[in-house]
């Protein structure tokens, strides 16, 4: 009956979430108005893209959810397991370029962010040892990335961000430097340790096929200052593989998020 002396309720929807934006702008120290006012809500363990031209601000996203940046207005929630001390921390992040640390074979550079958490050695090779053999490295854990090829070391990358175990995955254009076949079996493995992990995952991309391919939504966005332009849901025969790709679904719903995503290219001409 007295109100006061209730504990705050949890809004239920939010219980769901794994990420909620709320009216976010971002205003870099230079003056550009990077994002916003920019909303966004991604469930736990849902697979979204964000596709917008170049410059609208789908990185600032990423740097805002990670911690990495605050907004300059609005709300970033982030869901977290209870006792993560860090910012930052349940989060894994994938960027187009894999930065390994040359002089490093493979296992130490998985091993990196155990060791920065002084996580001891021999858990920490264990542990980055089971995160190769999740993107079907196992076999290359003493090798140095001067050996592999662009793929294996987005592998390396990607089992870098994996090793921590974190709750959301952000990964900023992995596999845009990557040729084709390449992509397409990235594409499939990240699929497959998708559905096996069920993290959330949040995909940015320049590419309308891989965005459709990979993701339950495209979160199509606007010229800078970025906004949601469309937020496009696919639905599909479950799991997704390759017959997906040359499917009747799979074209017309290329064509929808296109015709989303025109008006953000004729926007930006005009900038
Ligand atoms: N640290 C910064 N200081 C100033 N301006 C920045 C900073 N980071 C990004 N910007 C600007 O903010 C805008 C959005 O950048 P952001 O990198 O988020 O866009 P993007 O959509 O990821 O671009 P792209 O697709 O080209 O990678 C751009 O105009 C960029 O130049």
């Amino acid at each position: 009956m007295v109100a006061s002396s209730t504990p705050p309720a949890v809004e239920p929807s939010l219980t769901a979430l794994a990420v909620s934006l709320r009216g976010v702008t971002k205003t870099y120290d230079n003056g550009v108005m990077a994002l916003g006012p920019f909303d966004l809500a991604v469930r736990k363990g849902e697979f979204i893209s964000l596709l917008g031209p170049s410059g609208c601000g789908k990185s600032t996203v990423l740097r805002l959810i990670a911690e990495l940046s605050a907004p300059s207005s609005g709300t970033v929630r982030v869901a977290r397991h209870e006792g993560v001390p860090q910012p930052g921390h349940g989060i894994g992040f994938v960027f187009q370029e894999p930065t390994l640390m040359p002089w490093a074979n493979v296992r130490e550079n998985v091993r990196l962010p155990l060791k920065l958490g002084g996580v001891p050695k021999a858990e920490g090779r264990a542990r980055a040892d089971a995160a190769l053999a999740s993107v079907g490295l196992a076999d290359f854990a003493d090798a140095f990335p001067r050996e592999l090829s662009g793929g294996m070391k987005m592998r390396v990358s990607l089992a870098r961000a994996l090793v921590t175990d974190p709750d959301i995955l952000l990964m900023d254009e992995p596999f845009a430097a990557l040729d084709e076949i390449t992509r397409f079996r990235l594409n499939n493995d990240l699929l497959a340790l998708w559905r096996s992990l069920r993290k959330t995952v949040i995909f940015v991309t320049h590419s309308v096929f891989e965005s459709v391919y990979l993701s339950q939504r495209v979160v199509v966005m606007t010229a800078r200052p970025g906004r949601i332009q469309a937020d496009i849901r696919i639905e599909t025969v479950e799991p997704r593989a390759e017959e997906f790709r040359t499917s009747a679904a799979y074209s017309d719903y290329c064509r929808r998020v296109s015709a989303a995503l025109a008006p953000s290219y004729s926007e930006q001409s005009t900038l």
